[in-house]
This record gives C-alpha cells, structure tokens and sequence, in this order.
C-alpha cells in the first residue's frame, strides 16, 4: 500500500542532495524533508550560514525553507503601474492588490541521523556519489556503486514497509534490481517499490533547472503499485512543474537515458572540438561553422562551443559507464564508438597545451604562464574533473619558472589543496619547491606573465559582456492571477529575484520582500567564519552572488605582460581584433 506523502528524506547532501531537496521542501510547505549525510562538517554547513557548496540563487530557497519566513505584505501591481499612480496624487491601489502572504514554519532539515530519518520517510532519495571505480572489476570504467549500496542497505533496514526507495544518483541500468535484492535480504517479504528519478541539473544553473525542468523523468516498474509509487512522487513535483513535463516510463529506459543523455551531450562537445581542430589545419572559422550549424533546427544551437574539452563529475563517469555497459552485454564496437568521446576530450586538451608550447619554440623555461580559471566551468567553485588540472599537469613538464592560478569563485586555499593533493609525483606548489602559485587576484596573477590562457568561461574574462537573454529576473512579474490559496512559491521568488535587480530596493539587500527570519547563529569558533575573517573566501569559493561581477580591465593586464603577450582564449569568450589593438598576440581555439 503507497501512504499519502507527508515526509521525505534525501540520502546524500551533496551538488544534487542538498538543492533538489531544498527546493522539494520551498515548493512543498507542507512537506517535512530532511537530508542526511555522514559527512558532519557538511550538514553542519548546511545547518549554518556557510552552505557547503556554491549555486546561484541556492541561498535564497534554504533561507526560507530552512529558516521558515515571516508574513509579509506586497503589492500586486507593477512597479511603474504603482510609480504612475502614486505619482498623480491618487491612490489607486484597491484592496485586493494588497497581497498578504503568511508566515510558514521551517520544513527542510539537515541531520546525520542517517537511519532515524530514513524510518520516518515515506519516499527514501538516494543521492549519494557513483564515480567511476578505480580498482577491482571494471577498475577505470565501471561505477564504483560502494556508497550507493551501502546506503540501500541501511534503508533496507530502516525503511518503514511502504516506503518508496528511489534511486536519485545516476546508477548503472538494472541498478534497481540490485537494490530490491537487498532489499529482500534484509527485509524479507516486505514490498517496497522502487523508483529511478534521475537528475538532469548542471552545476552553475541548478536552482533554475530545478524551479524550471525541462523534464523530470520518473521510472517505475509498470505494475499497480508501481504506478502508484511514481504518482505519489509525481505529486511532490506536480507542485511546481506542469504535469506535461513530469514523464512516467520504466526504470530500465529510465537509468539507461540518464547515461544517454550525459553521453550525447559530451559527445556534440567532442564534435564540434574535432571540427575546431580541422578548421585550423584549413583556415576556417569555427565560431561561423558552429553558428551556421546551429541555424539548422535538426542541429540545434546548444552545446555547440568549441573550447578545452569538456570537465566536470559527470560526462566522463557517465560515458564510461556507457562503455562499461557495452563491453558487459558483449557490444564492443558500441564500446568503441563511445570512447572514441573521451578519446577526442583528451585530444582537444592535449592540443591546447602543445599549441601554447609551441608559441615559444617548445621553451617554456623561465616563463610565466597564467591560468584564468580553474573551476570546471563558470558560475561555480565546483572543480572536479576541470580541464583546468590537466593543463596544468602538462605544464608542469614543460618547466615554466611560474604558473599562476587565478579563479574569481574557487577559495584559493581549496584550490592549493586540491593541487597538493591530485599532483603527488612531482613538487607542484611553490612552498613545496614547486612552479604554482594561486592567487586571489587577477591582476597579481597576470603581473609579469608571459603568456595569459582562458581556461574557464567566467563572465568577469569576457571582453564584451556576453549578450543577456532576458531573464525572469528582467521584468516586474506581476501582477500574479488570482490564485485560491494565494501567489504560489514560484511567483514570490520572481518577485524576490527582480527585486534584487532593481536599484531602488538595493537597501534592502537580500531581502527586498522583508520575509528573512535570521539564520541560525555559528559558535564563536566557528571555522567557517575564520577561513572568511583570514582570507573573504567561504570554503565553497566566492559566494556572495549578488556582487557585481566587474570585467577584467584588460589594458591594465596587457600593459604588465611580457612580450610576445600571448593571450590564449580555451574557451572562446573575447573580442580577438579588440584584444589584438590592446597589445596582445591572441590564439584561439577553432582559429
Ligand atoms: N553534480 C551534478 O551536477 C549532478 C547532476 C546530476 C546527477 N548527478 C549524480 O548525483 C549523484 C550525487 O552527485 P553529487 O554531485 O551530489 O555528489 P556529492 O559528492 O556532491 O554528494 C554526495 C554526498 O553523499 C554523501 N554520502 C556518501 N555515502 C554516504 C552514506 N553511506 N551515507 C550518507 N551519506 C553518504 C557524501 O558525504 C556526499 O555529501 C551522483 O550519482 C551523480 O552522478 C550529479
Ligand atoms: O558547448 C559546450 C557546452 C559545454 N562544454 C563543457 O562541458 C562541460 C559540462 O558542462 P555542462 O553540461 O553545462 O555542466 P554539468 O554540470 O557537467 O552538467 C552535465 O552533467 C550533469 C550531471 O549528470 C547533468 O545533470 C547535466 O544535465 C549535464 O549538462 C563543461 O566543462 C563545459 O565547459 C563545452 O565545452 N562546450
């Protein structure tokens, strides 16, 4: 029997656990949702003012979801609408565009209590990390499912009979049917249904493609209670996204399309990183190819940009999962055909490097190079996977006198650890005898530098600002339609975000609608607060996400270069002749 939802709890607060769950619980009041990890330092974080990892607008869900909110009041016009009328001396504003919004109690909670919160759930999300396996069976390819099934098995023993398990990590295909063996392992006779819910989020836009999915895909075993465990998840999303975009299919064709859809994107960036190769073997211009080929509506215009290659936790593990998979069920050329993927990523990197080598006679002795970027892409500290290290590990061959790290969103101390810890086998921090310095700013970083590479597509490196699409946060949304029980969470966080954008409410700062209650406190040893006080950096980078993000003054950084001033742009973010005029010697990928 499938009990109404009244409870959930997320196993995993990590990139996926923590905002899916927060925005379950913003969406849902009347949900109780509690995430849980083992990881005390980071639930402490999460239960602090020092969310443990960085994206946009994650804040401003956990503040009120969390924190709970206090009543407030709007007025449900547009503000010139209400500039008008105010200023003909009238009041024209009628009752009912007075909008009362109530207070709500805080719904979303952060615990290590793994087994106590598990028991209380009626639906059980696992969203804990499935990397690739590094050594035994499938070592290099295979998921490494250890915490994935040590997790299943703790829910196999505490799940309350009913509950329904689902597999929010991006798992194996078939993984279900590992989990309902353990399930029958520790809970013989028991029925739990199980449910693949993959997530489609990309880091650096989570919170918006979590308010706005493209598709929330449900799988289910095509039985009654099947059906009815994938309506009663269907139900936690039906509070905010149309019903036409929640698909319901099975949960093989559910796990398998979430490799696929990893797989396929990372192949069209493979692709077009071939063809920027070809265009500079033969004169052409990869930015025109690309944008002719987005004309074609079958192409498509995304996922089109040439650059370094591709990072990140996902497209790699999840491709090699592809691959395992292939090679398993005895597919060797479909193995192939998608290695032939990670085969073109590395290429393209590789390439990268041996071009900016090649710029000074294959002699990087007594040079300074700096690296503009190092997070994986931009509009996040997250640096897993980031084509950034493995340019850096090839540099450091090459001997350069310096390489200089600049990151406007990465902590600079994660970023030193980080390199202490993947670069072992030679000296690679300069306080270790090594050639690397981090920096925390830009201008420092490029003094003295031979040559500058763009290595992470951060709006701050651009030349020209990138061309705004309009975004929600660009026009007044209201008035909102009239609704039963008031404007939805939806509606109110537009009105929060254009708020914010707007500069008469800039007094206000984070809470133009005044509905914050205040964040819970931290001890007076609070680490977190000390890593801010000694060096403005959170552990999770640069957070403060309302700061302006002031362009780099590139005539300042040219005038502090050496000759030749190479600057090498990996991700095709600035105005080749307008940085030629400046001074600089510029080199482009697809160029
Ligand atoms: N990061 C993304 O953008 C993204 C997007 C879509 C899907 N995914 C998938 O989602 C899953 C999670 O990815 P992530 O990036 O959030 O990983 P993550 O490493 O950020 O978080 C995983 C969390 O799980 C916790 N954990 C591990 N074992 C545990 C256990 N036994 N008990 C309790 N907690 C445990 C860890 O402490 C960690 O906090 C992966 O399968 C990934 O492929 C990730
Ligand atoms: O045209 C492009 C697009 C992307 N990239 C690079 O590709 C990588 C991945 O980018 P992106 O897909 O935007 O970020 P991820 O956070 O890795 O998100 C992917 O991986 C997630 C984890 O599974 C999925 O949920 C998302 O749907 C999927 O887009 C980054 O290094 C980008 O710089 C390019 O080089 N060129």
């Amino acid at each position: 029997m499938i009990r109404p939802v009244t409870n959930i709890c997320c196993v995993g607060a990590g990139y996926v656990g923590g905002p899916t769950a927060a925005i379950m619980a913003y969406q849902n009041p009347h949900l109780r949702v509690t995430v849980v990890d083992n990881n005390e330092q980071r639930i402490r974080r999460w239960n602090s003012e020092h969310l443990p990892i960085y994206e946009p607008g994650l804040g401003d869900i956990v503040r009120i979801a969390r924190d709970g909110s206090r009543q407030f009041q709007f007025t449900n016009k547009p503000i010139d609408q209400h500039q008008q009328s105010t200023s003909l001396g009238q009041n024209f504003l009628q009752h009912d565009e007075q909008v009362t919004v109530p207070a709500r109690s805080p719904n979303l909670f952060f615990s290590t209590q793994v087994g106590e919160c598990i028991r209380e759930a009626d639906i059980v999300l696992i969203a804990v990390n499935t990397p690739s396996r590094t050594k035994g069976v499938g070592a290099g390819s295979a998921t490494n499912m250890s915490s994935f099934n040590g997790v299943a098995r703790v829910v196999a023993q505490h799940a309350r009979p009913g509950a329904i398990i689902v597999e929010k990590s991006t798992v194996p295909c078939m993984t279900s049917k590992s989990v309902k063996r353990i399930l029958a392992l520790y809970r013989p006779g028991i029925h739990f249904e199980i449910l693949s819910n993959p997530e489609f989020l990309a880091a650096g836009s989570a919170m918006k493609d979590l308010m706005y999915p493209e598709r929330v895909l449900i799988g289910s075993e095509l039985t009654p209670t099947g059906r009815l465990a994938s309506a009663a998840l269907a139900s936690v999303y039906a509070a905010w996204v149309p019903p036409s975009r929640i698909i319901t299919v099975d949960i093989f064709s559910s796990e398998l399309v979430k490799l696929v859809a990893n797989s396929m994107l990372a192949q069209r960036v493979s692709s077009i990183n071939s063809v920027s190769a070809l265009c500079e073997k033969v004169g052409a211009d990869i930015d025109a190819v690309a944008s002719i080929l987005g004309a074609d509506s079958r192409i498509g215009d995304k996922f089109l940009k040439a650059g370094i290659g591709f990072g990140g936790s996902c497209f790699k593990k999840d491709l090699l999962g592809m691959i395992y998979l292939a090679e398993t069920v005895h597919l060797p050329e479909v193995a192939e055909y998608w290695r032939q993927v990670i085969v073109m990523n590395e290429f393209q990197r590789d390439r990268f490097v041996r071009r900016v080598v090649a710029c000074f006679d294959n002699c990087l002795a007594s040079l300074k190079i700096t690296l503009l970027g190092y997070a994986f892409k931009a509009n996040t500290s997250d640096t897993r996977e980031t084509p950034a290290l493995g340019i850096i590990k090839m540099l450091l061959h090459e001997d350069p006198v310096e390489i200089a790290i600049f990151d406007p969103c990465c902590n600079p101390e994660v970023v030193k650890a980080e390199i202490k810890a993947l670069i072992q086998d030679e000296p690679a921090l300069k306080e270790d005898g090594g050639p690397i310095v981090v920096y925390s700013d830009a201008y420092d970083a490029c003094a003295g530098s031979d040559a500058v590479l763009i290595t992470t597509d951060f709006d701050e490196f651009r030349s020209t600002p990138k061309e705004g699409e309009p975004t929600a946060e660009s026009a007044d949304p209201r008035p909102f339609p009239p609704h039963l029980h008031g404007p939805t969470e939806t509606e109110i966080l537009s009105l929060h975000k254009y708020l914010l954008s707007v500069p008469s409410s800039a007094d206000k700062i984070d809470d133009p609608l005044g509905r914050y209650l205040p964040e819970p406190a931290c001890e007076s040893n609070c680490p977190d607060c000390g890593l801010i006080k000694t060096s403005g950096y959170s552990t999770a980078g640069n957070t403060d996400e309302n700061r302006p993000k002031i362009p780099l003054d590139w005539q300042r950084i040219v005038v502090d270069m050496n000759p030749p001033k190479l600057l090498f742009d990996g991700k095709g973010i600035i105005d080749a002749e307008e940085m030629s005029e400046l001074g600089f010697q510029v080199e482009r990928i697809g160029h």
